[in-house]
């Protein structure tokens, strides 16, 4: 599969078997999504052949290759929020409901409510999709899927956006569907789901196949190997920090959040990263938003170096050195019709005198991050539409780190990052911190969790629940624990 004189897959041979899961790893940019998405016939292969029982088979696109029954779940998030949660389910089949030329939307609200029952999903079909949460959103594009009856199942990384029960769930499922007969592939960064469930394993790098293995015979040590080309030596997370004195940068005292977030007190110091971690909903994305400009308080203060700070607006927030990087990376954190370059210097513009965008600053800045954060892209001229998933994520943190911030608030940064990438961030988050940066992370995943923080906190039913600090060494079960 070529794009232009990018090569995504080069001669990439593969199969899939009934009641079978396999799981395709590769660092971010190896051609996983691409080979689904041949697969699923949203784009259409360069060259090579494919069978379905032993028939040639080449749907147009991917409407035809559902009625064939291969069905894929994207990446990205791919609602439209201006449906019903049944319409999106339904969506692009409603012509099935017709009735006397009119839609029977009682039989489709039922068929569509009988797809989420079946998948466990804690909504309904007539609640507000504007009012759902990322991983309740992903779990109506997996009810799409599989409300087309596939015989083939795709998932392309479809617990990115989810939090731990909500993956545990989607495994369930997954399970079910393959008792069922269904064949499975799925992309995941997350080696204890690639061990949890798959029975075979696919490994691509660079768009080349570098081979299958059943998943009993793989370790986890030399999977990232193979994936990244070398040996993962010294571990994911760099030392944490020393107990140096620090600056108070952030202080929230008695913050309540329009939400209904709080009270919240909170410091964070300069050179330290603080971790937060809770259910979804229970606080640590408000207490960034607030901090990020994006969400008001209704009541308490907060003070940045000693002063009162209550940024208006995200403009203000940014103004004031604060970075965020959003949980949602195409809905908030790019324009993906830009470049990579308008990206990365979306956030601060390097100007000339007379208001003029200095452009040749911006290119060193964007090229800067580029390098620092190894985002594979043709070049900063390219769209970020033409990015891999997670070489998008490194463009929104690459945005966040160009303007040099001095608080940087992190909603889960690695989302759909690839193991040896990640290692490379957390390298550069703990370089950054030590040179006295700040930084807030709130992330679902607790290895990382656990692993970058200097401090954890945890947050229930909007309040935190619990602090640790490094030198306790907690546990996921103790920190768990104090989520529930
Ligand atoms: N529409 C496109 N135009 C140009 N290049 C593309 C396009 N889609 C994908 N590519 C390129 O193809 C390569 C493979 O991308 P793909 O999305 O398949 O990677 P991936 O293995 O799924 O990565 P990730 O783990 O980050 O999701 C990348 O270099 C990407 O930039």
């Amino acid at each position: 599969m070529s794009f232009g004189a990018s090569h995504a897959l080069r001669g990439v041979s593969a199969d899939f078997h009934s009641g079978e899961v396999v799981a395709l790893v590769g660092e971010n940019g190896a051609g996983k999504s691409t080979l689904l998405k041949v697969m699923a016939s949203v784009i259409r292969r360069t060259s090579g052949q494919a069978t379905l029982d032993g028939k040639p088979y080449a749907p147009q696109n991917q409407r035809e290759a559902e009625k064939a029954g291969v069905a894929l779940v994207f990446q990205e998030l791919n609602v439209n929020y201006c449906l019903s949660i049944a319409e999106n389910i339904m969506l692009g089949r409603l012509r099935d409901y017709r009735r006397f030329g009119l839609i029977d939307w009682p039989r489709l609200q039922r068929e569509a409510q009988s797809v989420l029952d079946r998948i466990g999903a804690d909504f309904k079909v007539d609640d507000e999709i504007e009012k759902l949460d990322l991983g309740q959103v992903k779990t109506i594009e997996v009810a799409r899927a599989l409300a087309t009856n596939p015989r083939f199942i795709f998932f392309d990384e479809s617990t990115a956006f989810l939090n731990r029960r909500e993956s545990a769930r989607l495994m369930n499922v997954i399970r079910e569907l393959k008792s069922q007969g269904i064949g499975i592939a799925f992309v995941s960064h997350h080696m204890h789901e690639v061990f949890g469930i798959s029975d075979r394993l696919i490994v691509l790098k660079d768009g080349a196949l570098v081979g299958s293995w059943p998943t009993e015979q793989m370790t986890s040590d030399h999977l990232a190997e193979l994936m990244v080309g070398r040996e993962m030596v010294g571990g994911l997370f760099p030392p944490k920090a020393e107990d140096a004195a620090r600056k108070t940068r952030i202080e929230m005292k008695g913050v309540v959040s329009s939400s209904g977030v709080g009270p919240v007190d909170l410091v964070l110091g300069s050179g330290e990263i603080v971790g937060i971690g809770g259910l979804k909903g229970s606080g640590g994305e408000a207490i960034l938003e607030v901090l990020a400009g994006v969400e008001k308080i209704d009541a308490g203060e907060i003070r940045l170096d000693g002063e009162i700070y209550r940024p208006a607006s995200p403009r203000a927030a940014w103004a004031s050195k604060v970075a965020h990087l959003p949980g949602d990376r195409t809905g908030e954190g790019v324009i993906t019709e830009f470049s990579v370059l308008e990206n990365i210097t979306l956030a601060e513009r390097p100007s000339r005198a007379a208001g003029m965008v200095d452009h040749a600053r911006m290119t060193e800045l964007s090229n800067e991050q580029i390098r620092l954060l190894g985002i594979k892209t043709a070049g900063p001229e390219a769209p970020v539409s033409s990015l891999s998933g997670g070489n998008m994520q490194k463009v929104v943190l690459g945005k966040c780190l160009a303007t040099a911030p001095g608080i940087l608030l992190l909603n889960n940064p690695t989302r759909g990052v690839d193991i040896g990438a990640k290692a490379e961030i957390y390298r550069v988050i703990r370089k950054l911190a030590n040179e006295g940066l700040a930084v807030l992370m709130v992330s679902e995943d607790l290895h990382e969790l656990l692993g970058l923080s200097d401090r954890v906190i945890v947050t229930r039913n909007g309040q935190l629940s619990q602090s640790f600090d490094r030198n306790a060494h907690p546990n996921e079960e103790e920190v768990v624990k104090w989520m529930m």
